[in-house]
């Protein structure tokens, strides 16, 4: 039976697809704490919870082996995400955070750590209305543990420790279909280093096109285009959060970030993230904003090469130069950064240079999921604003 666990779980369902007369919002409301479940659920017999002190280094380096050798892999399994160390602490420890939403599962008798699972709590705006809600992520199971249905007990146990924290509503993708996406985005990838990427068997050689011929339609200039195109620094933090405020009030669904969020999301770190702005050269406005993330992907089975450098488009804001410029530049520096190729979805205004900046489309999809909320209408994936690592 298909979707046996989430047909019991307060999510938009396929039967309900249609039904206009169910109310935008909260699918079942909060419950008083004190009957939230007080214990953990329980997992089969040679097993345990274990929360996940990221502070701890011994912690958080079986946190990164655990999900370097089990997690997400492309659906050829060539490739699988390498969530850098320092990527997990960002990611996992944004202002506000619980250390009891990083859940870990370990043998009893061994101490292994065989699972994983995490939110991070997010002020999310649906509409007219904000939500505090987790972002779930992470969810990894050892491939020896598979079909073991631990994924149900470990997404019960993360909503369990969320309600306990008050919060009712959760985000999360997924490569797969569940009920119910509220958008489903199509990536996109651009070359950088075309000729790594056909050996390692990302990209293919167009048809009628020499290796030569591909290298030189991906080439970039050497230099950003835009005059006052520099990196952000923390001073810049208050107009930036202004100007991406006022941006990402065009979509249905965005965080709503204030400038200690931006100043955790948004700050280069090496190495995790990116971010650069245009400062007018005569007003000293920032007018513009771009940024992207690092993910690699570690390579399975190539002789030359163990990793993809990869850099997936974040938040990008144009109100003065106009977006196409603002994307080759960023596609500029990450080529300058030794990226081999940069990724970014069909969200928000991206779909205006995908193409023109020669982006191929990637031959999956990512589906947007909320928890406990739900939405009249599926989104067309231009109005999401919400880019989730
Ligand atoms: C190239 O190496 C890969 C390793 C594992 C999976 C995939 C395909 C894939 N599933 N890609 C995405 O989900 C994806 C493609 C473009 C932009 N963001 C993405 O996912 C982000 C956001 C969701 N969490 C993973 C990273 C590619």
């Amino acid at each position: 039976k298909k979707h046996k666990f989430w047909e019991t779980q307060p999510v938009g369902q396929f039967k309900d697809l249609g039904d206009s007369s169910l109310p935008e919002g909260p699918i079942e409301q909060p419950t008083p704490l004190s009957e939230v479940k007080q214990e953990p659920y329980n997992l089969p017999t040679p097993y345990e919870w274990i929360t996940c002190d990221m502070d701890s280094d011994e912690m958080s380096n079986e946190v990164y082996a655990l999900l370097t050798n089990n997690y997400v892999e492309d659906d050829e399994s060539m490739f699988r995400f390498n969530y850098s160390k320092e990527f997990l602490l960002w990611a996992l420890r944004p202002p506000g955070y619980y250390r009891s939403w990083h859940i870990g599962v370990r043998v009893k008798s061994s101490k292994k750590l065989v699972a994983f699972i995490t939110g991070v709590p997010a002020k999310i705006r649906v509409r007219d209305t904000v939500v505090v809600m987790a972002e779930v992520n992470f969810l990894c199971v050892h491939k020896k543990l598979r079909s073991k249905r631990l994924a149900p007990v470990m997404i019960k146990e993360v909503t369990r420790r969320v309600h306990l924290e008050n919060i009712w509503q959760a985000a999360y993708t997924a490569g797969v279909v569940l009920p119910t996406p509220i958008t489903t985005c199509q990536y996109w990838h651009r070359s950088l280093n075309p000729k790594k990427l056909i050996d390692v068997g990302f990209s293919r050689l167009g048809a009628r096109m020499t290796m030569s011929r591909t290298i030189k339609l991906y080439k970039l200039p050497d230099q950003t285009a835009t005059p006052g195109f520099r990196k952000m620094e923390p001073h810049d933090v208050p107009a930036v959060t202004r100007l991406l405020r006022n941006y990402l009030k065009l979509f249905v669904v965005a965080p709503d970030f204030d400038e200690d969020d931006v100043e955790h999301w948004l700050l280069p770190k090496e190495n995790v993230v990116d971010s650069y702005l245009v400062e007018s050269p005569d007003t000293h406005e920032i007018t513009d904003f771009c940024s992207f993330y690092t993910l690699p992907s570690s390579i399975l089975g190539n002789q030359n090469h163990s990793t993809l450098k990869a850099a997936y488009s974040y938040y990008n804001v144009s109100t003065k130069t106009p977006l196409l410029q603002l994307m080759n530049d960023a596609l500029i520096v990450a080529k300058k950064n030794d990226f081999d190729v940069f990724n970014a979805l069909d969200v928000m205004h991206n779909e205006t240079f995908l193409k023109e900046l020669k982006f191929g489309p990637g031959d999956g999809k990512l589906h947007y999921y909320l928890y406990n909320y739900r939405l009249k209408h599926v989104l067309r994936s231009s109005e999401l604003g919400l880019v989730l690592l």
